[in-house]
C-alpha cells in the first residue's frame, strides 16, 4: 500500500477515483506476530453521460501505471501507488491485478482483507460487486462475484474445502446482518477465545459459485440503500462479505488443515454532507459515514507512525475489523510503506 502525497490536498471536482486497499497477513495466534503486507490500488472511472460536460480535472496515469497526475486548474498533484488503473481498465483486468493474489494468499492459509473506499460515487460498488449477478460471469461482474467464482474454480482435487459465508453491514453504527429475513441490531462482543466476533450473525455453508451468489444477491437486496442528491443508487452503509475458507489434506499418513478469513468491505461513499442538500435522516447517515471513515484514516495514521493508540474503538468499523487492522502495523517488514497509504487515504478523504 503505498502513495506519496504533493503537500497541498487537491480537491477534485468530481469524485472519479476509488481506491482499492488489500492486505494479507498470516494466520497466527499472536496477532503480534502477523506479518502482513498491504498494497493500494486506484482505479479511475470513465465519466457518466451526465457528466460529459462538466469541468473535471485531468488524470495521467504514468506507462509502468504507478503515478497518478491529477491536474486541477493551474496545479498539479502527483501520487504514487501500487497500481493506478485507468478509465480503460476493464473488470477482469481489475479482479486479475488486485483480487487474485489474494486469493492465492487465502489458499495458503493467509487472513486477507479488501477494502474499496471512495467518495460516493467514485465507482466503489461498481468495481466490488459490478452491475450483475448473473448465472455466468459477465465483463461487468465486480471483484466479489469474480472472487467466489474464482475460489471454487480454485480448489485443488487433493483437498476438501468447507467454505462458510456471512454477509453484514454496519449502518449508523449499527451492524445488520444481511442474510436473515429479521433485521435487527446485532451486538459486536469480544471473547478471549474468538476475539471480536458479532453475535447472532448468520453462518451459512456453502458448496457451489451459485450458492454463494444466491446469498450474495439476497444480501445486495437487504443492503440499505438511499437516492441522493450526489448518486442515484447510493449506498449508505458499509458492507463486510466474509467467506471462511478451510482446506483440508488428507494423504492417508498425515491430516494438513489451512484455514483464511477473507473479507470484501465495500466502504460507504464519504461525502462532503453540506454538498449533498441532506436531510435530517440522510445527515445523520454522512456524520456516522464521515466519522468512521474518519476513523479508519486515524487508525491507519497511528498504526504507521506510532504516535498514539489506535482509536479502534471509536467506530464499529474499525473495532469489528480491529484484529485486520492492527496487523498492519506490526509487519516484520519494516519497509511496508504503510505511512505513505495513510496519507493518501486522508487525501482522499477530502476529494
Ligand atoms: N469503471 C466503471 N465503468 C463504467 N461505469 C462505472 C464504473 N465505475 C462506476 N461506474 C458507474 O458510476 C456510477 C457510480 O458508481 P458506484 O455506484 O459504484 O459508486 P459508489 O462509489 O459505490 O457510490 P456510493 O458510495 O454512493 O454507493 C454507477 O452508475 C456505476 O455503474
Amino acid at each position: 500500500m503505498s502513495a506519496d502525497r504533493s503537500p497541498a490536498t487537491p480537491k477534485i471536482k468530481l469524485p472519479r477515483a476509488n481506491l482499492i486497499m488489500r492486505s494479507s497477513s498470516e494466520n497466527c495466534v499472536a496477532d503480534n506476530l502477523e506479518c502482513s503486507r498491504m498494497t493500494v490500488a486506484v482505479r479511475i472511472r470513465p465519466l457518466l453521460v451526465k457528466e460529459l460536460h462538466m469541468d473535471v480535472s485531468s488524470i495521467e496515469i504514468s506507462p509502468d501505471r504507478r503515478e497518478m497526475k491529477v491536474n486541477d486548474n493551474a496545479k498539479s498533484y502527483t501520487f504514487k501507488l501500487d497500481h493506478c488503473l485507468g478509465q480503460d481498465t476493464d473488470q477482469t483486468s481489475v479482479f486479475t491485478i488486485i483480487a487474485q493474489p489474494l486469493l492465492d494468499a487465502a489458499f495458503n492459509g493467509y487472513n486477507v482483507c479488501l477494502f474499496a473506499y471512495g467518495q460516493t460515487g467514485s465507482g466503489k460498488s461498481y468495481s466490488m460487486m459490478g452491475d450483475n449477478l448473473d448465472s455466468s460471469l459477465k465483463e461487468t461482474t465486480g471483484i466479489i462475484p469474480r472472487f467466489c467464482h474464482q475460489l471454487f474454480d480454485q480448489i485443488p482435487s487433493n483437498m476438501v474445502a468447507q467454505v462458510k459465508i456471512s454477509y453484514l453491514e454496519i449502518y449508523n453504527e449499527f451492524v445488520y446482518d444481511l442474510l436473515s429475513s429479521e433485521r435487527k441490531a446485532l451486538k459486536v462482543r469480544e471473547s478471549p477465545d474468538t476475539g471480536i466476533f458479532v453475535s447472532d450473525l448468520s453462518v451459512h455453508g456453502v458448496s457451489s459459485f451459485s450458492e454463494m451468489q444466491k446469498w450474495l444477491s439476497e444480501g445486495n437486496k437487504a443492503r440499505a440503500t438511499a437516492s441522493t442528491n450526489m448518486n442515484d443508487k447510493s449506498s449508505r452503509s458499509h458492507s463486510i462479505f466474509q467467506i471462511q475458507l478451510t482446506l483440508t489434506e488428507d494423504t492417508g499418513s498425515s491430516v494438513t488443515q489451512k484455514c483464511s478469513q477473507i473479507n470484501l468491505v465495500d466502504l460507504a461513499g464519504s461525502e462532503r454532507v453540506a454538498q449533498t442538500k441532506a436531510t435530517e435522516e440522510r445527515f445523520k447517515e454522512g456524520r456516522n459515514i464521515n466519522l468512521s471513515l474518519m476513523t479508519l484514516g486515524q487508525v491507519i495514521t497511528n498504526l504507521s507512525d506510532h504516535s498514539a493508540v489506535p482509536p479502534y474503538r471509536n467506530s464499529t468499523l474499525t473495532y469489528l475489523l480491529k484484529v485486520r487492522l492492527k496487523c498492519l502495523g506490526w509487519g516484520p517488514n519494516p519497509g511496508l510503506p504503510i505511512h505513505q497509504a495513510s496519507s493518501l487515504t486522508m487525501a482522499l478523504s477530502y476529494w
